[in-house]
């Protein structure tokens, strides 16, 4: 029987500390949410596929520490990463003010072929808190942001009660696969990830 081959995209998700970028990957591929707040350390990744017009895909999905004393990632970390991910906390102002710095820092670290045209995506997290009363970023405040680096796709999200979690990681797949270039990177469909979990198939979104 013939192989597929499934394309492998690298996603990597950057912010603050606590933040909630392990949750809302945990969120998106395990469907489950942990109160429990435990700091990543380096950076770990889970995978999930996805089939998008005819083909197939594997989101490899980079979570890292917000936390500066555990970052310890290189150069060899961020390069040929197909999307970043931004995320801030709606209810916290410096992990917003912090975006510069993380956009900065990636865009640095991967030097990406054409930076003014790379993908990002932001996601405002912890949407859900207090029912929205604390919030201290408004989504206007976060649009005109995006509109000044070029138009980045945003989601306001809750990885607790998983609002806008699968619409923003539909979109971070599709801005993914258009920015892989004709090179591909493939995986064998036997290969076996250490660290990954059994996907689940989805489909991209316009966004
Ligand atoms: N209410 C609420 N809590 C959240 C949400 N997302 C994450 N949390 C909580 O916020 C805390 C931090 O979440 P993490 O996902 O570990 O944050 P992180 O950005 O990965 O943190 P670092 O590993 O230090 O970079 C945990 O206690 C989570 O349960 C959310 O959408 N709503």
């Amino acid at each position: 029987m013939a192989s597929r081959r499934r394309k492998l995209l690298k996603i990597i998700i950057l912010g603050d500390s606590g933040v909630g970028k392990t949750s809302l990957m945990n969120q998106f591929v395990n469907k489950k949410f942990s109160n429990q707040y435990k700091a990543t350390i380096g950076a770990d990744f889970l995978t999930k596929e996805l089939q998008f017009e005819d083909r197939l895909f594997t989101l490899q999905i980079w979570d890292t520490a917000g936390q500066e004393r555990f970052q310890s990632l290189g150069v060899a970390f961020y390069r040929g990463a197909d999307c970043c991910v931004l995320t801030y906390d709606v209810n916290v102002m410096k992990s917003f003010e912090s975006l510069n710095r993380w956009r900065e820092e990636f865009l640095i670290q991967a030097s990406p072929a054409d930076p003014d045209n790379f993908p990002f995506v932001l996601l405002g997290n912890k949407i859900d808190v207090d029912g929205g009363s604390g919030r201290v970023v408004s989504e206007k405040k976060a649009k005109a942001w995006c509109m000044s680096k070029g138009n980045i796709p945003y989601f306001e999200t809750s990885a607790k009660d998983g609002t806008n979690v699968e619409e923003a990681f539909q979109c971070i797949a599709k801005n993914a696969i258009q920015n892989e270039p004709e090179e591909e990177t493939y995986l064998p469909d036997t290969i076996d990830m250490a660290g990954s979990t059994r996907p689940q198939s989805s489909s991209a979104c316009e966004c």
